[in-house]
């Protein structure tokens, strides 16, 4: 049965999803990997982690921030997962620059920006095999698009069946068409806690088929273990 908390509204969600990502990180010692979820979904809830009560019970030097997938355009463009998470949160809060690993999309080429990302995972990590006792991440966010993605992993993609690399590039699914880099499921399973965000009426058609565990990208990434929901009621279809 899916651990589901249902909250009133996007702002209910945000509020209690900024909760329970404090409380996941004060159970981690040490340094803490978060990623990061694109979308829109996600900017209430990081808005709320830059500012208090949130901003005060986070230790944010020892926090270092990932992204679940990005798109391959320039970092200030409106599009980029970086750009949202640099405005509502990351550029708002004391965060060390060199603790935030942004998707290298400089060059504009997708593969070569992958295989950078995959670079600096592998360098946080320390090595280029997942050892199953030593997540990569300790805080994962997602989000589900309305034909079942999650992160850029995209139904019927390529990506999807990549098991040996933890980031790819790969062909937009959706708006916005423009090229992604992507992590995969290695990658995404690689967490020690793993929320998804979901919200209004445009999901209340396929958030049931993914809670069903339908063959959609979304269903299969939340089959780890103690997977967390926060599903607004417009998501839900309670409102
Ligand atoms: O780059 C992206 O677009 C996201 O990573 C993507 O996977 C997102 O989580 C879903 O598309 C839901 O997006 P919304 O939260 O905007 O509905």
């Amino acid at each position: 049965m899916a651990d589901i908390t249902t909250c009133t509204d996007a702002d209910d969600l945000a509020d209690r999803a900024a909760d329970w990502l404090v409380d996941a990180i004060a159970a981690t010692p040490g340094r803490a990997a978060i990623c990061l979820s694109g979308g829109s979904t996600p900017k209430r809830l990081y808005q709320r982690l830059a500012r208090d009560p949130w901003r005060a019970r986070l230790p944010w030097p020892r926090l270092h921030w990932f992204f679940g997938d990005e798109r391959v355009v320039p970092a200030d463009d409106p599009r980029s997962n970086q750009h949202m998470a640099r405005e509502a949160l990351l550029d708002q809060a004391p965060v060390p620059p060199d603790q935030v690993h942004a998707v290298p999309v400089a060059g504009l080429d997708p593969e070569a920006a992958a295989a950078a990302y995959q670079a600096a995972l592998e360098h946080y990590y320390g090595g280029p095999a997942l050892d199953p006792q030593r997540p990569l991440f300790d805080v994962m966010l997602l989000g589900i698009g309305p034909d079942g993605h999650t992160a850029s992993l995209f139904p019927g993609s390529p990506a999807l069946r990549e098991t040996r690399r933890w980031a790819v590039a790969g062909p937009p699914g959706l708006e916005p068409f423009v090229p992604r880099v992507t992590l995969t499921f290695p990658a995404l399973a690689a967490s020690r806690a793993t929320a998804f965000l979901v919200s209004g009426a445009d999901k209340r058609a396929i958030l049931p088929r993914v809670l069903a565990g339908e063959d959609l990208p979304a269903a299969r990434a939340a089959t780890v273990p103690g997977v967390r929901w926060f599903a607004d009621k417009a998501a839900l279809g309670e409102a």
